[in-house]
């Protein structure tokens, strides 16, 4: 994500609009009101807490994973979770989930960050790594295919590593921190990319605020996102101990051109990232347009709509010495391997190994 780490701008010397009696230090995109920072920690913490209220985003004595990469965003959420839970009394188990990609000189550093976060909120860690789960390291995999499409591999099989880690750890829900902007991100790179099938999977998948349910993602009712300037600010006014370094591998230059298109309509109406994050919402697919039933992975039994899972089809084409098998759109298995093994002349049986060695 984006580092947005500026330093927040001065309301100028005008007093809170909502205590009337501090100094105001920054302007609120929702409302454009001017207000403090000790109204803004509330404001802030008291909105994410009204939409874990309305949607019953919890249950006493539930467990829940935090996925915390170590950036801004999953502190923040690491942190305001935690405060909320004692503050309100949700009566939540919290637990840190990293997943270590095996990036050398940017996970590693971050995990340091995870491992401090440990300490300073009282809340156990479990790390769970690309090596351990596939028999890969990120390193390892760009040492294979290059630069181009190795944000493909990381983010299948984070994804799937960060529900693998969730069942180990048993929790009942997973929650993430994206933001405001990377939904918007979202919204706009799939419609660009007229790709409505992977559009609703993506919003029903990138909330920030993720059901987990064993082995499959239940919708989320959860629809409100915190803006990145806001978790800046927040971060930054609070001192909180981040990582904020982008990660070495991932150059994904069409996500970058969204990002700062997003970026320059939101300083021209403050009120963009939310609206097209609505219109996401609002956005209806056509009945007649044929959306992909969603089952379960014939191999690892992971969330799938083909016969097998994403995941499993890239490690069986590194595996192979095939890293392009599943790489672009998705055909599924068959059609990805055909193509591939006609290239190549193999002939090897697909189904021979299993993904990972850690089952669910
Ligand atoms: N390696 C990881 N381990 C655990 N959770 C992760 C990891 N990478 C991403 N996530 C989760 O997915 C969310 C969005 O991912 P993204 O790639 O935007 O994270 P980031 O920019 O590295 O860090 P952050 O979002 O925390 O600022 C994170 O906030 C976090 O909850």
């Amino acid at each position: 994500m984006e580092n947005g780490d500026t330093k927040p701008r001065r309301a100028g010397g005008r007093l809170c609009c909502l205590c009337n009696n501090r100094r105001a230090a920054l302007k609120r995109p929702k409302t454009l009101e001017q207000i403090c920072r000790e109204c803004f920690y509330e404001v802030f913490e008291e909105e994410i807490h009204q939409v874990i209220v309305d949607n019953q985003l919890f249950k006493p004595g539930e467990r829940i994973g935090i996925g915390a990469s170590g950036g801004k965003d999953s502190t923040v959420l690491a942190y305001v979770l935690s405060e909320l839970n004692r503050r309100h009394n949700y009566g939540l188990d919290l637990f840190l989930l990293s997943v270590d990609e095996g990036i050398t000189g940017y996970r590693d550093d971050s995990l340091e960050t995870v491992k401090r976060n440990e300490v300073q909120y009282g809340l156990p860690l479990k790390i769970v790594s690309y090596k351990d789960l596939y028999g890969w390291t990120m390193d390892e995999i760009v040492k294979m295919i290059g630069l181009k499409n190795n944000c493909t591999f990381c983010g299948v099989f984070r994804r799937q590593a960060l529900d693998r880690g969730a069942a180990l750890l048993k929790v009942d829900k997973l929650v993430t921190g994206h933001n405001a902007d990377d939904i918007a991100e979202t919204v706009l790179l799939n419609i660009l990319r007229g790709d409505v099938a992977r559009y609703e999977l993506l919003l029903e998948i990138e909330q920030m605020y993720c059901n987990y349910n064993r082995r499959r993602r239940a919708n989320s009712e959860m629809q409100t996102f915190q803006n990145l300037n806001l978790i800046c600010t927040y971060a930054y006014f609070k001192r909180l101990d981040y990582f904020s370094t982008e990660c070495i591998y991932s150059p994904n230059a069409y996500r970058g051109f969204a990002r700062e298109f997003i970026k320059d309509l939101e300083r021209m109406r403050p009120r963009a990232i939310l609206d097209i994050i609505k219109s996401g919402e609002d956005f209806r697919i056509a009945t007649t347009t044929k959306m992909p039933e969603q089952g379960n992975c014939a191999r690892c039994g992971y969330i799938s709509s083909q016969k097998w899972c994403k995941a499993c089809v890239l490690l069986e084409g590194l595996n192979r010495g095939l890293p392009k098998i599943g790489i672009g759109r998705s055909r599924g298995i068959d059609n990805d391997h055909q193509k591939e093994m006609k290239r190549s002349n193999g002939s090897k049986n697909i189904e021979s190994k299993q993904c990972g060695t850690l089952d669910f």
